[in-house]
């Protein structure tokens, strides 16, 4: 009888959210107010790491921000104090672990609690499996996967204390479906999208609702880090890569919202859909006729000559 119950409630609770999912496409959602909180994003040196920095700091929060390159860190906290907020650098090493905890507990002792943690920081070995020293392979799932264990354990337990803050994870289009040639990322950031969903499932099964989780999935954003990367000519203004002032304005929007998960663009719904529902074939039918199948080739072939030009870094 009480499983009967329970099956109306579950019913009534599904249709609810689905009715409120839709209507709240149609409606400006409400904004939640950062100003004040301490939020840690990582990769700030970086294209996005910046912009997140920026429009968090817009929207007066205090920041800590991480990243290995510490000049690039040190100007985004100068863009940032600019904005008259109070802004922590620190150089961290996101693929080692103990770096991270020494740095959680010097963000502790010398600013506080963080309540918004952006883990944004990814890498990306940009080369043929069968042509990837181990190390890079490793760095990617390192960076991009376990740092999320570690960050998770340094910051989660204080907020949990308090029942209030927000994890974001900056996964990507490619955590949510796969193409050719970037095994190491696609592993990484499919892993990065199951830890954060199961991250979500455990606070909400500890009835921890003060602490929201937002998932950023984007497609090519022009950043320079797939440089090449690029499907079929003929589609390629139909889907063209994301600029990385609209995607984090996308994403903040996301975040401000609470929103458990953004796609960017929305379009990216689709192949990830397709995926679950239509056979294999189906999907590999579609990506050779979109190119999406060897988007990637350009970009190894780039970073190749990159490398052979001694451009780029080797670790
Ligand atoms: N650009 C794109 O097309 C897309 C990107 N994303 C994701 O968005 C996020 C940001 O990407 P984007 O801004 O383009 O990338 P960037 O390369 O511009 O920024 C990444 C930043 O992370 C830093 N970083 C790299 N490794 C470490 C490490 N071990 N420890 C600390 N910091 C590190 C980089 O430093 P350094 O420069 O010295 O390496 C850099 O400053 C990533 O997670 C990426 O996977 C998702 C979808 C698409
Ligand atoms: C595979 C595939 C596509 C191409 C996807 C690409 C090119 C994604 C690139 C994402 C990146 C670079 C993410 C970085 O984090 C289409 C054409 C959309 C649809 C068919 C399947």
């Amino acid at each position: 009888m009480i499983v009967l119950v329970d099956l109306v409630l579950m019913l009534i609770d599904l249709t609810y959210s689905i009715l409120a999912a839709m209507i709240q496409t149609f409606l400006r959602p409400r904004l939640k107010c950062v100003d004040g909180e301490l939020c840690l994003i990582t990769g700030a040196g970086g294209a996005l790491g910046r912009l997140f920095a920026l429009e968090f700091a817009k929207e007066g929060a205090r920041l800590v921000l991480w990243d290995c390159n510490t000049s690039a860190n040190e100007q985004t906290a100068e863009l940032a104090r600019e904005l008259g907020v109070e802004v922590h650098a620190y150089t961290v090493d996101l693929s080692k672990r103990q770096s991270i905890y020494e740095a959680a507990d010097r963000v502790r002792e010398e600013v506080g609690d963080v309540s918004m943690l952006v883990n944004n920081a990814g890498v990306v070995a940009g080369r043929r499996l069968l042509d990837c020293p181990d190390e890079m392979l490793e760095r990617t799932l390192l960076v991009n996967c376990h740092a999320l264990f570690w960050m998770t354990k340094a910051f989660l337990p204080q907020m949990k204390a308090k029942n209030h803050g927000h994890m974001v994870t900056i996964a990507s289009a490619l955590g949510l479906f796969s193409t050719a040639c970037v095994e190491d990322y696609c592993a990484s950031k499919f892993g990065a999208v199951g830890f954060h969903e199961s991250l979500t499932h455990e606070l909400l099964a500890e009835n921890l609702e003060g602490i929201k989780t937002t998932l950023v999935c984007p497609y090519i954003v022009d950043t320079g880090m797939f440089a090449g990367c690029e499907i079929r000519q003929e589609l390629k203004s139909l889907i063209p890569p994301l600029q990385p002032l609209y995607t984090v304005q996308q994403s903040m929007k996301a975040i401000l919202a609470e929103q458990q998960m953004i796609c960017i663009p929305r379009m990216m719904y689709i192949p990830f859909l397709a995926r679950a529902l239509l056979p294999w074939e189906a999907n590999v039918a579609t990506y050779r006729f979109m190119g999406g199948d060897k988007c990637m080739l350009p970009f190894i072939k780039n970073v190749e000559m990159k490398t052979s030009n001694g451009h780029i870094k080797s670790s």
